[in-house]
């Protein structure tokens, strides 16, 4: 199959869709790989790395979308982008589309077939292919939730761990997955006064038995939520209900009770976000202010630490990628429902169910998927 890897567009994406190890494998199984000239010189991966391993590079964008039958990405294709997509292209990335209705509107008029990263299953019920980009936003969201505390980013002037004598911040973590636990780990790493929040029993526990104590844990529900918030220094927003909009956990009528300087960060804001006043920011201009309180609502959080996010990336979707190369999509996801439960878009339908209920598109299971 010819499989095409263009340049991310979205404001400071440095990630690439595929690395050169991931394209050797590729070519190794027999594939056409076609990567857009500088599609890694920002994470350290020069053209000569993919020419080195059998790739082609092609000179812009409209070449490789030209070229490529499977495009493989890492972001939401922009408007640019899905215009180019056809009903002859498969397309491979993060889609998040619940709250995007001009891109589901853009991939169902572009005929493809459009699988998304974030709603793969594994055989635990789990998102193996958003599990390593959920790692990596839950982790930073306590440097970037740190520095927003700084004075001289409009936060309140508190140091995550306090000092001897001074009490610590209080953290407050909204969902106890995969970056809820991430971000966790890093607030009682750099010593906060950790809270998280889950509607889950069994995952709580899990939680109390993993933190030892290091970490408390609480029921979600609006009123303990609400009372969290108002004494806490830094919210964590890290909820979600899979391929659905975001409930939102935190009103504007909650957030007028918070401390000023206090800061949110909403990881879920690729759903849509968790805090009622939450819209997309961009790496560019990460914050701003609503009642005082700082929001951080940065849909790509891994494209700042782009080198590790790109490797990680690639090390979970390769398996997927191959599969969809050596069998074709339709084929591919006939033998393994958990990529078949990737599909969100295809000839023209929404094939998820969460995305057409949000979005009020007809639900179409297409006609040749059997295996879900
Ligand atoms: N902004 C960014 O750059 C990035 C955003 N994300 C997003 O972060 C969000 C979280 O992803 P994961 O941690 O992988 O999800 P996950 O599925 O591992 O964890 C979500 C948790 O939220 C809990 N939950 C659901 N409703 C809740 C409620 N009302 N109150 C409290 N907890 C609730 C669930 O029980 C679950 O434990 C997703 O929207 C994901 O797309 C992920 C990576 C990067
Ligand atoms: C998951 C996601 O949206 C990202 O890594 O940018
Ligand atoms: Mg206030």
């Amino acid at each position: 199959m010819r499989v095409g890897v263009p340049r991310e567009i979205k404001v400071h994406e440095y990630r690439v869709g595929l690395t050169p190890a991931g394209a050797a494998e590729l070519v190794q199984a027999g594939h056409e790989v076609f990567v857009e000239t500088k599609a890694g010189d920002g994470v350290g991966f020069a053209d000569s790395a993919y020419e080195a391993v059998g790739a082609k590079i092609l000179p812009d964008a409209d070449a490789v979308f030209q070229t490529g039958e499977l495009i493989v990405k890492v972001k939401e294709p922009q408007a640019i982008e899905y215009a180019r997509l056809t009903p002859d292209h498969t397309l491979f990335t993060y889609l998040h589309l619940a709250p995007d209705p001009e891109q589901t509107k853009g991939l169902m008029d572009s005929g493809c077939i459009a699988i998304a990263y974030e709603t793969v299953t594994d055989n635990e019920g789990r998102l193996p292919l958003l599990k390593p980009m959920s790692e990596v936003a839950g982790r930073m969201s306590i440097q970037v939730g740190a520095t927003a505390l700084e004075k001289s980013h409009g936060g309140r002037g508190m140091l995550l761990g306090g000092v001897p004598g001074v009490q610590p911040a209080k953290v407050v973590i909204l969902g106890g997955g995969v970056s809820g636990t991430h971000a966790a780990e890093m607030a009682v790493g750099m010593r906060a006064d950790v809270t998280i929040f889950d509607r889950s029993i069994r995952r709580l526990a899990e939680l109390d038995t993993q933190f030892q104590g290091r970490a408390k844990t609480a029921f979600s529900t609006a009123a303990s939520v609400e009372e969290a918030i108002i004494g806490a220094d830094l919210v964590v927003g890290a909820v979600l209900i899979p391929g659905a909009a975001a409930p939102k956990l935190v009103t504007r009528e909650m957030l007028k009770k918070m401390k000023d300087g206090a800061v949110l960060v909403d990881i879920a804001i690729d759903q849509g976000g968790c805090f009622e006043t939450s819209k997309p920011t961009t790496h560019q201009s990460p914050t701003f202010i609503v009642d005082g309180v700082v929001h951080y609502c940065v849909a790509n959080m891994p494209g700042a630490v782009a080198r590790t996010s790109t490797i990680a990336l690639t090390n979970a979707t390769l398996p997927f990628t191959l599969a969809i190369a050596n069998k074709g999509a339709k084929k591919a996801m006939n033998d393994d429902p958990h990529l078949a439960r990737g599909l969100n878009v295809a000839e023209g339908h929404v094939t998820y169910e969460p995305v057409a209920r949000d979005l009020g598109h007809k639900y179409v299971k297409p006609d040749w998927l059997t295996s879900i």
